[in-house]
C-alpha cells in the first residue's frame, strides 16, 4: 500500500487516467484528492473511483505532499498564479503535466524558489502501460524527484531528462502517440469494413493486432524494421500494402505530422512566456 498523498487540480481525460492508473496499482483512493470547476466531473470521479473531491483548489494543495497541475494548458497561467501563495507557503512539490508550458513561465508563475516536476505522461496510463518522460528544476531535492517519478512509474515508464527541450520531441512521439496508433487503427478498419468484413470482426482483428505488433516490438530483440520484414515474404501480400504505403509517403508523413507537433509545443511555450 502507497501513502503519499497526492492532489491533481484539473479533473479531466489525463488526470481520470493517472488516477485509475494509481488506483490498480495500489495507491489507496482516499489518499489521493482532486479538485475541478465542473461538480459533475467531481461527482463522478467520487462515484467511480471514490477519491476526494473539491471545487476549490486551495483544499487540495492543503490536503497533499505533491500537486499535480492537469488543466489544458490555456488554463494553466489563471491556475497556477492564483495557488502560488498556497504552494510557496507549504513548499509543496508542483508536478505539471501540460505540454508546451516550460519551466520559465511555470516559476514565473508558480515562485522562483518553488520545486517543479515538468513531465509529459500519456493516456494509457490509465491502463499501466504509460510513457512518461519528467524534467525537474534546480529547487527539487532528490527525494521529490523519487515521489515525482514513484507516482508516473506506477503507471507505466518513466525517465528523466536533462535537457528540458526534449520534452517538446517527447510531447510529439509519446505524449500525443497514442492519438497516431489509434488514427492507423481508424483508418485499418474503415478498410477492413470496405474490404467486406463485419463491423466486428474488423475492430477485433485491428485491435489484437495492434497488441501483437506492440508487444513483439517490445519482446524481441529485433528492430521494427527487421521485424516488419519478417512479415514481408517476398512477392507476397505484405510487400504490395508496404509499397503502396511508401508510394504514398508514408514515412515522410509520419515525420512531417511529429515534427508539426514538435514545432506547436515549442510555439505553445513561447507564446506562453510571452504572455
Ligand atoms: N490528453 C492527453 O492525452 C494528454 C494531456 N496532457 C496534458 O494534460 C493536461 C490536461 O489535459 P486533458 O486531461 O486532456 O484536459 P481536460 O480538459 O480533459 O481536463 C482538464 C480539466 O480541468 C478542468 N478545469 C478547468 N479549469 C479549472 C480550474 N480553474 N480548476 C480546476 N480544474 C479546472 C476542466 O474543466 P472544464 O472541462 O469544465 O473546463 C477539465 O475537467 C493538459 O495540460 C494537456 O496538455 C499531457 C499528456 C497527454
Ligand atoms: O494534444 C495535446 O496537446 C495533448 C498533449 C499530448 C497529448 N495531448
Amino acid at each position: 500500500m502507497k501513502t503519499n498523498k497526492i492532489g491533481f487540480i484539473g479533473g479531466g481525460n489525463m488526470a481520470s487516467s493517472l488516477i485509475s492508473g494509481l488506483i490498480a496499482s495500489g495507491h489507496v483512493p482516499e489518499q489521493i484528492w482532486v479538485s475541478d470547476i465542473s461538480p459533475d466531473t467531481l461527482t463522478a470521479l467520487k462515484t467511480q473511483l471514490n477519491v476526494n473531491t473539491s471545487v476549490n483548489n486551495d483544499d487540495i494543495i492543503n490536503a497533499v505532499d505533491v500537486v499535480v497541475l492537469a488543466v489544458k494548458p490555456q488554463t494553466l497561467s489563471a491556475v497556477a498564479q492564483s495557488i502560488a501563495a498556497q504552494v510557496q507557503q507549504k513548499k509543496s512539490l508542483v508536478v505539471s503535466i501540460a505540454a508546451g508550458i516550460n519551466q520559465n513561465s511555470l516559476s514565473r508563475w508558480l515562485g522562483a524558489d518553488t520545486a517543479i516536476v515538468r513531465c509529459m505522461p500519456n493516456t494509457p496510463a490509465l491502463v499501466l502501460t504509460g510513457a512518461t518522460a519528467l524534467h525537474a528544476n534546480d529547487k527539487v531535492t532528490g527525494e521529490q524527484r523519487d515521489l515525482a517519478e514513484n507516482i508516473l512509474r506506477s503507471v507505466g515508464i518513466a525517465l528523466w531528462v536533462e535537457d528540458e527541450a526534449e520534452l517538446d520531441a517527447v510531447t510529439a512521439v509519446s505524449g500525443s502517440g497514442p492519438a497516431y496508433y489509434f488514427l492507423l487503427m481508424e483508418a485499418m478498419e474503415k478498410a477492413a469494413l470496405e474490404l467486406g468484413l463485419s463491423q466486428e470482426t474488423a475492430r477485433l482483428l485491428v485491435q489484437q493486432t495492434a497488441l501483437g505488433a506492440a508487444k513483439i516490438a517490445l519482446e524481441s530483440a529485433e528492430s521494427p524494421e527487421q521485424l516488419r520484414k519478417r512479415v514481408t515474404s517476398p512477392g507476397g501480400t505484405t510487400q504490395r500494402a508496404i509499397e503502396t504505403f511508401e508510394q504514398g509517403g508514408f514515412t515522410e508523413l509520419v515525420s512531417k505530422a511529429l515534427h508539426a507537433a514538435r514545432d506547436r509545443s515549442i510555439e505553445m511555450s513561447k507564446q506562453m512566456e510571452n504572455s
